[in-house]
């Protein structure tokens, strides 16, 4: 359902996140404010992306984070000033980050939020100037106010998500967020130091011709997979592969598109996280008339059983996602 309250292009994140909170009376304004704090944390994050270069914060950091990758810079910033800003809102009781092995407890305990976060996504890219991102999930608490939010608090199914965003520091800084009702886009003036509306109610074409995949790995792909792909090159489609995850979805979500990272022979999950990194980009793509799986599985309804937990990945146009598992179907019917 797209908002019914159309507001005009031009208007302020904090405005719009007022006139929304009036209007789908969302809690009591916990939510609203939520919003604000990931969209300050968002500029702060998007200043030093801008200055890495001059700050010396680009490279590795030298250390590793739970999934064994090797942390940049820029990812532990990230996770920083995510993690302080919703610390310091003091509506958010517990943080699942890529960047954290265990959840991380705010002290909020009057919190009534659930906060999965990738803070940095597209880490090949943090120093190559390529658009790199953020992205968010936002669940009510299970448990009661008053302590520490528990580990059923963190793994709730993509359905109960309360709100889901990205953030992409490309050639412009946008935030791109679903409370449920509808997508809306807000560009950043950083010589305002504020986020516009500039994409209201955002609807993704149902089909498209662009498809986003690391061909790489093609030899590692299932049978159906490759089958796909080869549909993709005999149709005239154009391939596009940045790297990160949130700069190819938001040019699909855009221009219609299919971004798959599957489970490989290499990678028996995929790569990309369920909790901070699926779950987001699902919710907000279906908001936008789009779809999501693993394959086979609505990522939404994927009940999670660890923090970290990676499923593979076909979202975008409605009509290419089912063409794509069309193909993956046919393998397992041969099979
Ligand atoms: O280099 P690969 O294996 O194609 O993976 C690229 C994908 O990995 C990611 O970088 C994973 O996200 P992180 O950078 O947050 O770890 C995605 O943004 C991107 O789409
Ligand atoms: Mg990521
Ligand atoms: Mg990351």
């Amino acid at each position: 359902m797209n908002d019914k309250l159309a507001l005009p292009v031009g208007t302020t994140l904090d405005r719009f996140i007022m006139r929304k909170q009036e209007e789908f009376s969302y809690a009591t304004g916990e939510l609203s404010q939520l919003l604000r704090d990931i969209a300050l944390a968002a500029k702060i994050v998007n200043r030093e992306i801008n200055r890495a270069g001059l700050l010396d914060v680009t490279g590795a950091y030298g250390q590793q984070n739970v999934q064994g990758e090797d942390q940049q810079k820029l990812d532990v910033i990230a996770n920083i000033r995510f993690i302080r800003a919703l610390r310091n809102g003091g509506e958010v009781c517990t943080i699942i980050s890529e960047e954290e092995d265990d959840i991380i407890q705010t002290g909020n305990h009057k919190g009534k939020y659930i906060v999965a976060i990738d803070p940095l996504d597209g880490s090949s890219n943090i120093d190559v100037n390529v658009s790199i991102g953020t992205i968010f999930s936002i669940y009510r608490r299970i448990s009661d106010q008053g302590a520490n939010g528990t580990m059923e608090d963190c793994l709730q199914d993509g359905t109960r998500q309360v709100a889901a965003g990205y953030v992409i520091y490309g050639s412009s800084t946008m935030m791109v967020y679903t409370t449920g009702h509808g997508v809306n886009g807000f560009t950043y003036d950083p010589t305002l130091g504020e986020f516009f509306l500039s994409h209201p109610n955002i609807t993704s074409p149902q089909t498209g011709t662009i498809y986003s995949i690391n061909e790489g790995t093609y030899n590692y792909f299932p049978e159906g997979l490759k089958q796909y792909v080869n549909y993709c090159k005999d149709s005239g489609y154009s391939a596009r592969y940045i790297g990160s995850l949130v700069a190819d979805f938001h040019r699909n979500l855009l221009k219609g598109g299919i971004y798959i990272y599957p489970a490989t022979a290499k990678a028996p999950k995929g790569k990309l996280r369920l909790m901070y990194e699926c779950n987001a980009l699902a919710f907000i793509v279906e908001q936008a008339g789009g779809k999501a799986t693993n394959g086979q599985k609505r990522i939404l309804e994927i009940t999670p059983q660890e923090l970290h937990e990676r499923c593979p990945l076909y979202i975008g146009s409605t009509e290419m996602v089912d063409k794509a598992e069309e193909f993956l179907k046919a393998e397992v019917a041969v099979s």
